[in-house]
């Protein structure tokens, strides 16, 4: 690896060791949210959205509750500035949701920019251009000053035009690169726009910091914006922005250190959409703020349907493991995980049934899940997937949440191994008919012992078909009957699970019926088969043999 071609300096240290106040704090509101999804995630798209599809994401993130959309980059093509057109003249614009629009620092394209939202009653332009050394020198071929003197000009065509423009016109600005452009420069063309545009408390300029390529760990960000907020001019005109990319895939964290730095504003898209590896994610942000007590200020109830959305908008899947909204990041195959999240439902359940309210009432306490599934409109469904991986505790959450059966502990640990066997000898996972299947398969025959149901009754059936089996030379007896209601998916009223001593080995079995002695007599049944396979495998019940000729 030739790491000799990539620099091993931070950039200068900004605050004095213990100054720093952003440090240990933690959220308590959510900030102002900023969806770039229809300009920054768009252009980085190889189908940009048309007019259908933008609509579609516009309308999604009226619905979630986005009060602050850019819209689009109108100066780029016919589409965009069309969406724009139409979007301001349409009437489409609800009366809390303030829309942007973005421009480079080129006059023509301004003029463009102004001309898409003409007739608008308010809107903000957001200007934007590089402020690095890099870009400055190579991009622009530009001196710092010459710069500066860009962004003053074109602020300066930007008052003007919005003075014509009759509307509400504010204004936003991004030195593009910030997080890799020196600070004193950095804060020198802030406060030369902030001048410009006039920001006051009452016309407040965005000032929109981002970290176009991320090139730092968070903590060096959020040094960077805790400065940048301590020293601009007119910090109290002005809303804070960030807008973190997650080239190191820490922009979450980015954000969140940013916000704790001084930041009130975050732009950002939903799943993280944008160039090269993404803007930071709206949704975990959000979501990390709902799951530590903090209301988001987003609803984001419905994620399946959001993600849908967005994945037709886009083009383009959200991936398994994403954060809330990804198909795996509420499933444990691993059966440590399984055993403690069952564990962790029926201790929620019993908890809100002895509290005689909703399981969505309580608070949220299930190891291994940060959040209920249900609170952000997906299931339990497929929380438990089992696989080679899984052990006994998952397999019986399985049978109890899908089919309504409990299974006594010493048959989970058994009916376990049976299914180990079955993902052992597949290497695949086991759907959850499968595992029923199987359970039927291994517990619902049983065979030769069949016809041994009509010895069973008199008063006690059980009693009755024992003393019948053991009049066969089979040392049979009843260690533990465990009697039960059918769950609702079990198809029989009644289940029984019967483990007995068959030669003194224990054995269990498991039946349904219509009634709690028809359940308990196939449960019995059905170990004597069990015990039986065993004996005519060569196993250790020799009386069996026997048995069985006589039942025949
Ligand atoms: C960090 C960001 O995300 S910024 C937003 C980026 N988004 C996009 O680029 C998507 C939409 N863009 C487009 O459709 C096109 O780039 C257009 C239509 C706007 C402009 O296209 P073109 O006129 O062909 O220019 P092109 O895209 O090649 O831009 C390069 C020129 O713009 C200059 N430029 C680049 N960014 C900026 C800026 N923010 N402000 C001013 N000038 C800029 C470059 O220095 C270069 O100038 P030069 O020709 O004098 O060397
Ligand atoms: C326009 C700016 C904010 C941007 O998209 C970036 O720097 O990534």
């Amino acid at each position: 690896m030739p790491v000799h071609r990539y620099r091993r300096a931070e950039p200068q240290a900004l605050l004095e060791p213990g100054t720093r106040t952003w440090l240990g704090r933690s959220p308590d509101r959510a900030p102002l949210w900023s969806s770039v999804d229809l300009r920054d995630g768009n252009q980085a798209l190889a189908h940009p959205m048309d007019l259908r599809r933008k609509r579609k994401m516009f309308d999604l993130l009226v619905r979630l509750g986005f009060k602050d959309i850019e819209i689009g980059y109108p100066s780029a093509s016919e589409t965009e500035f069309e969406f724009v057109r139409q979007l301001v003249t349409g009437g489409r614009i609800p009366d809390d949701v303030t829309v942007s629009v973005f421009t480079p620092a080129r006059p023509e394209l301004i003029d463009r920019t102004f001309e898409a939202i003409r007739g608008t009653d308010r809107a903000v332009v957001h200007l934007c251009h590089a402020t690095a050394c890099l870009w400055r020198e190579v991009v622009f071929r530009k001196t710092p000053s010459e710069v500066l003197a860009l962004a003053q000009e074109s602020a300066q065509h930007m008052v003007r035009l919005a003075d014509h423009a009759g509307g509400d016109i504010r204004f936003e600005y991004s030195p593009e690169t910030f997080n890799v452009t020196e600070p004193e420069f950095a804060l020198e063309i802030a406060n030369t726009v902030a001048e410009i545009v006039d920001a006051t408390p009452e016309r407040p300029l965005t000032l929109n910091l981002p970290s176009t390529v991320e090139m730092h760990a968070p903590n060096v960000f959020a040094d960077q914006i805790e400065w940048m907020s301590r020293n601009l001019d007119r910090r109290n005109g002005i809303i804070l922005s960030v807008h973190p990319h997650n080239d190191r895939g820490t922009a979450v964290a980015a954000a969140e250190f940013a916000l704790a730095a001084g930041a009130d504003r975050v732009e950002g898209t939903l799943f993280g959409n944008g160039e090269r590896t993404g803007n930071v994610c709206l949704v975990t942000l959000a979501l990390n703020l709902f799951s530590r007590g903090v209301d988001p200020q987003l609803d984001l109830s419905d994620i399946p349907a959001v993600r849908r959305a967005v994945e037709e908008c886009n083009q383009m899947p959200v991936p398994d493991r994403h954060p809330y909204a990804g198909d795996l990041v509420f499933t444990a195959f691993s059966g440590t995980h399984q055993d403690a999240i069952a564990k962790g439902m029926v201790h929620l359940e019993d908890r809100a049934g002895a509290a005689g309210v909703p399981l969505g009432e309580l608070p949220w306490d299930v190891p291994y899940l940060p959040v209920d599934p249900q609170d952000l409109g997906r299931s339990y469904e497929a929380v438990i997937r089992v696989n080679s991986q899984s052990g006994k505790g998952g397999i019986a959450h399985v049978l109890r949440t899908r089919w309504g059966i409990e299974l006594p502990a010493g048959l989970r640990a058994e009916f376990g191994q049976v299914i180990q066997r079955v993902t052992d000898l597949s290497g695949k996972e086991v759907e959850p008919g499968q595992i029923w299947d199987v359970f039927r398969a291994e517990y619902g025959d049983t065979g030769d012992w069949a016809g041994f149901a009509a010895f069973a009754s008199g008063g006690d059936p059980v009693e009755a078909l024992l003393a019948e089996v053991r009049g066969c030379g089979v040392d049979a007896e009843v260690e533990q009957l465990v009697r039960d209601e059918g769950g609702p998916g079990s198809g029989a009223a009644h289940v029984c699970y019967a483990q007995l001593l068959v030669a003194h080995e224990p054995v269990w079995g498991a039946g349904l019926g219509a009634t709690s002695h028809a359940a308990a007599v196939q449960a019995v049944l059905s170990a004597l088969h069990r015990s039986g396979a065993r004996a005519a495998d060569g196993g250790s019940v020799p009386q069996l043999a026997g048995a069985r000729e006589g039942v025949r």
